[in-house]
C-alpha cells in the first residue's frame, strides 16, 4: 500500500513476497483528574502536530486520501470497541471486526491485514506475528496492559506496537476504589446473602478505612489516581514504586517506600504495576507472609503479579483477610477456581476499564494511533519504537530521507566480499547536541546500508535490532559548527572503516569509504565523496567516474548516455587540483545498459566508475 506522507519509509512495509512517562498531571494535593472522556479535544495540540509532519490531512479530517493515497488499509479488530473509534477506523479503512477468533483463525486472518486492533483478550504471539510477517505493520491495544503482546518478536517483524495508555486510567482507578470500598464493607456477599432470603447483619460487620494506611504498589497513572482518591477517603497513603519520580508523589502527598516497607504496614494493598518478567507472581507466600496479619489486597492490575495459589493460602491462614480480584492468571478463570469462590474474595470480570467512557476515549485513541502509524507517523504511544516528538520529525524529515541515501550510496561503495562492521554517522551541526535527536537519522543510515545487501527490510522500529543481529557497530559522532542553530544539520557524513572500496576514489585520507550529504532546497544531495568535493541531487541513479581532470571528458560521458536514451539530470566534477585526480558524479534518471558503462569504462582517461542505484 503506498501512502503520501513523508514519513511512510519510516513505517514502511516489508515487501510483499515475503511507556510513556507515567508522569501524571500536576495538579494539587488531593485533586483528581477529571475524566478522560473527550481524548480528542484533550490532544488536540498532537493532532495538529501529526497534520504538520505528515502534510496529508488528519485522520480526522474529511479527506481520507490524506490516509491512503492508494487504497485503503485494512485493519482487523479482534475485541469489542467503542463506536467512535470504529467508526474513525472506518472513515480510513476497511475494517474487519471478527470476535472470538481461535489462534489459528488469527493466524490466518492477520496475514491478510495492514494493523490489528485488539485489546486484553487476544494473545498477539509470535505465532501471530510471523503469520503477519509481509503486511501486518500496526498492532493497536486499545488500553494500557500490552502483556498480551510479544513487543520482541513485534520489534523483529518491524511492527509498531502503539496503545491507549490514558483513556481508561480513571476507569481503572475509580473501579480500584469500587473494590476497595465494596470490599471492606462486604457489599458483594452481603447482596448475594439478601438475594438469597437471609438477613445477615451480624455476619458482614465490615472495616473502616479512615486512618488505614493503604499501599499503592506502582505509583503509575492509575496508582497515583488511586492515591489522590483514598486520600478523599482519610486514608494515609504509602507507595513503592522503584521508577515513579518522588516530586510527583510528594505533589500528591504520598510517600514512596521500599517494597518491604510497604507490605509490612500497609492495612490495605493495591496494585498497579504491569504484568513483566520482573513482577510476575511478585506477590507469593513469601512477600504474603511478610504483611500485616489481616490485610486486604486488591487487584486491577493484572493476575499474573500475584502467586494465586499463595494468596488462597494466605486467605485460608487469614493472613490475607480479604481479597478484591478483577484480573486473573487465567482469563476468564476456571470456572471451579477456588479463590474465585472463596467467601473472603470479591471478583469482577476485568472490568477495569469498562466505562463507557473509558471505552470510547480508548477506542478513540488507539483508532488515532494505528491511522497514524499507517501514515507513516510515529504515535506519541509507541510502545515498542523512540519516541521522536512530531515537531522533531517535522523538522527533521529532508535528513530523514538524506540519511536513507547516503546508506544506500556507501554501502554500493564497498567491494564485494568485504564484511562491515563498524558504521559512523557524523553530524555537522551548530546545534547543542542535546537538541539534536538523531535517533530517526541512524535508525535510516541502517536502512539504507542493510536492505540493498540483504532480504531484511528496516524501518524505525526494528533498525537498531537487526543492526546488532547482523554485527554492525553504528556510532555516531558531532562537528560543533559555528552559526545558526535554526539549521538542525548542515551535513552528514557516512564512514565505513575497514572495508576494501570498489571505487577508490570514494576512500579518505584515513582508508575508511566516505560520503557526505547536506539538504539544499529541501532536497538531498552528495557533497564529497572520499576527498573530492561534489555537489549532486541524490535521486535516481549515480554514475561516479574518477579520472585525471582534463577537458573534454564530460562530453564524452554525456554523449555515450545520450546516445543510450539515459537522460542527465545532474552532474557534478569534484578535483583536489587542476589537473590532478577528479570525480564526476552524474545523476541519471534511467539506469544505463551495461553496454553504455562499458563504453564509459573504456574512455582512456577514466579510470574507474561506479553505478549506483539510490
Ligand atoms: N483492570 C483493568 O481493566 C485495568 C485498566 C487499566 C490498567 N490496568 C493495569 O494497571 C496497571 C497500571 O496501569 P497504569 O496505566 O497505571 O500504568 P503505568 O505504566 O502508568 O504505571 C505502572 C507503574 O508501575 C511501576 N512499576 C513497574 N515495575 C514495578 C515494580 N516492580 N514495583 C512497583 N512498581 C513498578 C512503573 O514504574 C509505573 O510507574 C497495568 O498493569 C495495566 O495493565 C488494568
Ligand atoms: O490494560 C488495560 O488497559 C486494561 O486491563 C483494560 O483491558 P481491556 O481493554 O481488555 O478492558
Amino acid at each position: 500500500m503506498a501512502l503520501a506522507a513523508p514519513f511512510c519509509h519510516l513505517l514502511a512495509a516489508p515487501p510483499p513476497a515475503t511507556a510513556p512517562a507515567a508522569d501524571a498531571p500536576r495538579e494539587p494535593a488531593g485533586a483528581l483528574a477529571p475524566h478522560r472522556a473527550s481524548p480528542l479535544l484533550r490532544r488536540r495540540g498532537r493532532l495538529l502536530l501529526a497534520c504538520r509532519v505528515s502534510a496529508a490531512p488528519s485522520a480526522r479530517g474529511g479527506d481520507a486520501a490524506g490516509v491512503v493515497a492508494a487504497g485503503r488499509p485494512t485493519v482487523l479488530v479482534t475485541e469489542k470497541l467503542g463506536a467512535a473509534g470504529l467508526e474513525l477506523l472506518r472513515r480510513f479503512a476497511n475494517v474487519d471486526c471478527a470476535y472470538e477468533l481461535t489462534a489459528e483463525e488469527l493466524r490466518a486472518k492477520v496475514s491478510l491485514v495492514d494493523a490489528l486492533v485488539v485489546r486484553s483478550a487476544t494473545r498477539v504471539t509470535r505465532e501471530v506475528l510471523e503469520a503477519g510477517r509481509g503486511r501486518l505493520r500496526v498492532v493497536g491495544r486499545a488500553g494500557v496492559g500490552i502483556d498480551n503482546v510479544d513487543l520482541q518478536a513485534a520489534t523483529e517483524a518491524g511492527c509498531l506496537v502503539v496503545n491507549a495508555p490514558t483513556a481508561n486510567t480513571v476507569a481503572a482507578a475509580e473501579h480500584a476504589i469500587a473494590l476497595l470500598t465494596a470490599m471492606a464493607r462486604n457489599v458483594a456477599q452481603a447482596d448475594a446473602s439478601l438475594k438469597a432470603g437471609k438477613w445477615q447483619r451480624n455476619k458482614y460487620v465490615g472495616v473502616s478505612l479512615v486512618g488505614k494506611t493503604l499501599a499503592i504498589m506502582g505509583f503509575g497513572k492509575v496508582g497515583s489516581e488511586v492515591a489522590r482518591r483514598a486520600k478523599g477517603l482519610g486514608m494515609d497513603i504509602i507507595a513503592h514504586d522503584p521508577y515513579a519520580p518522588v516530586d510527583r508523589a510528594r505533589a500528591i502527598g504520598v510517600d514512596l517506600v521500599s517494597f518491604d516497607e510497604a507490605i509490612s504496614t500497609a492495612d490495605f494493598v493495591s496494585l498497579h504495576m504491569p504484568l513483566t518478567p520482573s513482577t510476575a507472581k511478585l506477590f507469593d507466600d513469601e512477600t504474603f507472609a511478610n504483611m500485616k496479619k489481616g490485610v486486604r489486597i486488591i487487584n486491577v492490575a493484572r493476575g499474573g503479579v500475584v502467586d494465586e495459589d499463595a494468596l488462597l493460602r494466605a486467605l485460608d491462614n487469614g493472613t490475607v483477610s480479604q481479597a478484591a480480584l478483577d484480573v486473573f492468571t487465567e482469563e476468564p478463570p476456571p470456572k471451579d477456581s477456588k479463590l474465585v469462590h472463596h467467601e473472603n474474595v470479591t471478583v469482577t470480570p476485568h472490568l477495569g476499564a469498562s466505562t463507557s467512557e473509558a471505552q470510547e476515549g480508548a477506542a478513540l485513541e488507539i483508532a488515532e494511533a494505528v491511522l497514524g502509524a499507517l501514515k507513516g507517523e510515529l504515535a506519541a504511544t509507541a510502545v515498542n519504537a523512540p519516541m521522536v516528538p512530531a515537531e522533531v520529525l517535522s523538522e527533521l524529515s529532508p535528513y530523514v530521507v538524506l540519511a536513507e541515501k547516503l546508506g544506500r550510496l556507501v554501502i554500493q561503495l564497498v567491494a564485494g566480499g568485504s564484511g562491515i562492521k563498524g558504521v559512523k554517522v557524523v553530524y555537522s551541526s551548530a546545534r547543542d547536541p542535546d537538541d539534536l535527536d538523531t535517533r530517526v537519522l541512524r535508525a535510516m543510515v541502517t536502512k539504507g546500508i542493510v536492505e540493498p545487501i540483504s532480504s531484511a527490510f528496516i524501518n524505525i522500529v526494528n533498525a537498531d535490532y537487526v543492526a546488532k543481529q547482523r554485527g554492525l557497530r553504528i556510532s555516531e559522532g558531532r562537528i560543533l559548527l559555528d552559526g545558526s542553530p535554526e539549521i538542525p544539520i548542515d551535513s552528514i557524513q557516512v564512514h565505513l572503516a575497514n572495508v576494501e572500496s570498489k571505487f577508490a576514489g570514494a576512500l579518505s585520507d584515513e582508508g575508511d569509504i566516505r560520503v557526505e550529504g547536506e539538504v539544499k532546497d529541501g532536497k538531498p544531495h552528495l557533497t564529497l565523496v572520499g576527498p573530492f568535493s561534489v555537489d549532486v541531487s541524490l535521486e535516481g541513479n549515480l554514475i561516479l567516474c574518477r579520472q585525471v581532470d582534463q577537458p573534454g571528458i564530460i562530453g564524452k560521458v554525456g554523449s555515450i548516455l545520450g546516445k543510450m536514451n539515459v537522460n542527465v539530470n545532474f552532474m557534478s566534477v569534484g578535483r583536489t587540483a587542476p589537473g590532478k585526480q577528479a570525480i564526476m558524479a552524474i545523476g541519471v534518471d534511467e539506469e544505463p545498459e551495461k553496454e553504455a558503462l562499458k563504453l564509459i569504462g573504456d574512455i582512456p582517461s577514466v579510470e574507474e566508475f561506479v553505478f549506483v542505484k539510490l
